[in-house]
C-alpha cells in the first residue's frame, strides 16, 4: 500500500515556511584529504540550484551528504526544516530522490522494473504496489519518455536511455526534493534540453531540485541560482549572470572564457578561448554581422585591443564590442555613414597595427560595406588592392596572424595589412 501525498501524488513540501533545503557549515574529508568544507546552501521551495565547478571540486560529495549517503564530517543538512541526521534512510528517502552520475547497474531488470523501485521509500516491508503506485510509475516513464522501453532490460538501453530511465527512478519516488548528478552527461543536445526543460517544470509546479551540471551554459539557461564549488568550497553563489563571470571562472577552473548573452534570454554564454599567447596589438574590424562580432571575440580573447566600425547600432559586432568594452563606430541601422563616423572609424583604423574585415554583404549593409571596403583601402593604403578583397585568414589563425604584424609604433606610424576572416 503507498503513501501518497499531495493532489498529483507529489508531497511539495510547501507546507512549512523557510526554505526546502538548507546546507549549513558542510565539511567532506575523506581520509586526511578534506573535500569540501564551510559549504552554505540554501535552497528555496520550487527553485532549481545548478552546482558547477572544476572536475573533482565535490559537486558529488556534496549531493551525497545531502541525501544522507555520506556523513559529514561537520555541518548539518536539513530538509523541510529537519536535520536528516534524525531521519531514517527511508524516511530520507521519502524526500529527497536522486540520480546517479554514472549509469552502471550491476542487476539485469526491465526498464519497468527500475522505475519502480522508486516506490521502494512508500510500501512497507510485505506490502506490494497498488493503483496509486503503478501510476506513479506510469506517470514517471511517461514524463522521462522511456514508457516505450519498459520491457526491455535496462542493461540493453544506451548510456543517454539508461540516464533518462534513472530519471524516471527518482521521478516515480514523488519527493518534495531532486537532486541530479549530471543529468544531462549523456544526452544528445535534443534530450538535454528535454530533461532540463522536464525538471524545470517540475520546479514550477512546486519541486525543489538541485543538479550538479557541467554545461554552464545549460546550467545558467535553467537553473534559478548556481552555486559555483572551487578549491574546496563555495566560490560564488547567486543567479547565473553574477556567477558566471570571466573572473570568477579563471579563478575557479583556470580557464580564459568569454561571456556574453545567451541569443532571446538574459542567460550568460560562457565561450572557453584557447590558451594561447597573448596577443599584444591593437586591431581595427570592419564588418557586420556574427563574423564581425566573432571575430572580435576572437582577437579580445587573444589578448587585443580591439576597435569597430563604421557598424550599425544593433548589429551583432556593435553589441559584441559593446560586450566587451570595445569602442565602437555605429551608425543608426540602414543609415549612410556620416563624415564624423567615417573620420573616426579611419582614425581608429589608422591607429591601430592591424585592421580586419570580416562581415556579411546583405541587403540593407550595402552602405556600410561600401564605406567599409572604402575604409579598408583608406586605412590600409597601398597594402590592399583596389576591389578590397583579401586572401582569406581561419578564425582560429587570425590571432597569431596579427601578432606577425610588427607593431604601427616599429613601422613609424603606418597601417599595417589586412587579414579577413573566413565566415
Ligand atoms: N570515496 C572516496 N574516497 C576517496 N576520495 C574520494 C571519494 N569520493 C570522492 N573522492 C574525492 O573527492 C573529490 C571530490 O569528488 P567529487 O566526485 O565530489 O567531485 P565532483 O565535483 O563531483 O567531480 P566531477 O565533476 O569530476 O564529477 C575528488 O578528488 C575525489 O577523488
Amino acid at each position: 500500500m503507498s503513501d501518497p501525498s499531495g493532489s498529483d501524488g507529489v508531497d511539495s513540501g510547501q507546507n512549512r515556511a523557510g526554505p526546502m533545503l538548507d546546507i549549513s557549515d558542510l565539511a567532506v574529508s575523506f581520509g586526511d584529504q578534506s573535500v569540501v568544507s564551510g559549504v552554505d546552501c540554501s535552497v528555496e521551495r520550487g527553485t532549481l540550484v545548478g552546482l558547477v565547478g572544476p572536475n573533482g571540486a565535490g559537486k558529488t560529495t556534496v549531493l551525497r551528504a545531502v541525501k544522507g549517503t555520506l556523513d559529514p564530517d561537520a555541518g548539518t543538512v536539513c530538509v523541510d526544516g529537519d536535520p536528516i541526521r534524525d531521519k531514517s534512510a527511508k524516511a530520507v528517502s521519502r524526500l529527497v530522490a536522486s540520480t546517479p552520475q554514472g549509469t552502471a547497474l550491476s542487476f539485469d531488470f526491465s526498464v519497468k522494473q527500475t522505475v519502480e523501485m522508486g516506490r521502494t521509500p512508500h510500501l512497507g516491508r510485505f506490502d506490494r504496489m497498488d493503483e496509486t503506485d503503478r501510476r506513479a510509475v506510469e506517470r514517471a516513464m511517461e514524463r522521462a519518455s522511456v514508457a516505450q522501453f519498459a520491457d526491455r532490460p535496462f542493461t540493453s538501453l544506451s548510456g543517454g536511455e539508461r540516464q533518462r530511465v534513472l530519471l524516471a527512478r527518482a521521478l516515480a519516488q514523488e519527493t518534495p526534493v531532486l537532486l541530479l548528478d549530471e543529468p544531462t552527461a549523456n544526452l544528445d543536445i535534443n534530450h538535454a534540453v528535454r530533461t532540463l526543460e522536464l525538471v524545470r517544470t517540475l520546479v514550477d509546479d512546486g519541486k525543489t531540485a538541485v543538479a550538479a551540471i557541467h554545461d554552464l551554459n545549460l546550467a545558467a539557461r535553467y537553473c534559478d541560482e548556481l552555486v559555483l564549488l572551487a578549491g574546496g568550497g563555495v566560490r560564488a553563489a547567486g543567479r547565473p549572470v553574477d556567477v558566471l563571470t570571466s573572473d570568477t571562472l579563471r579563478d575557479a577552473f583556470d580557464a580564459e572564457t568569454l561571456v556574453t548573452t545567451q541569443p532571446g534570454t538574459d542567460a550568460p554564454l560562457v565561450t572557453p578561448l584557447a590558451q594561447q599567447e597573448t596577443v599584444d596589438r591593437r586591431v581595427h574590424v570592419v564588418g557586420t554581422g556574427r563574423p564581425a562580432a566573432a571575430a572580435v571575440s576572437t582577437l579580445v580573447g587573444a589578448g587585443c585591443q580591439v576597435t569597430v566600425g563604421v557598424v550599425p547600432a544593433g548589429d551583432a559586432a556593435a553589441e559584441r564590442a559593446a560586450d566587451l568594452d570595445c569602442e565602437a563606430v555605429t551608425v543608426p541601422a540602414f543609415a549612410g555613414i556620416d563624415d564624423a563616423a567615417r573620420e573616426r572609424a579611419i582614425d581608429l583604423a589608422a591607429a591601430a597595427d592591424a585592421v580586419v574585415r570580416a562581415g556579411e554583404t546583405g541587403a540593407g549593409n550595402s552602405a556600410v560595406i561600401d564605406a567599409a571596403s572604402a575604409l579598408l583601402n583608406a586605412a590600409a593604403g597601398d597594402r590592399t588592392d583596389s576591389t578590397g578583397r583579401h586572401d582569406a585568414v581561419p578564425l582560429d589563425t587570425l590571432p597569431a596572424a596579427v601578432a606577425s604584424l610588427s607593431p604601427t609604433a616599429e613601422r613609424g606610424g603606418t597601417p599595417a595589412p589586412t587579414q579577413s576572416p573566413t565566415d
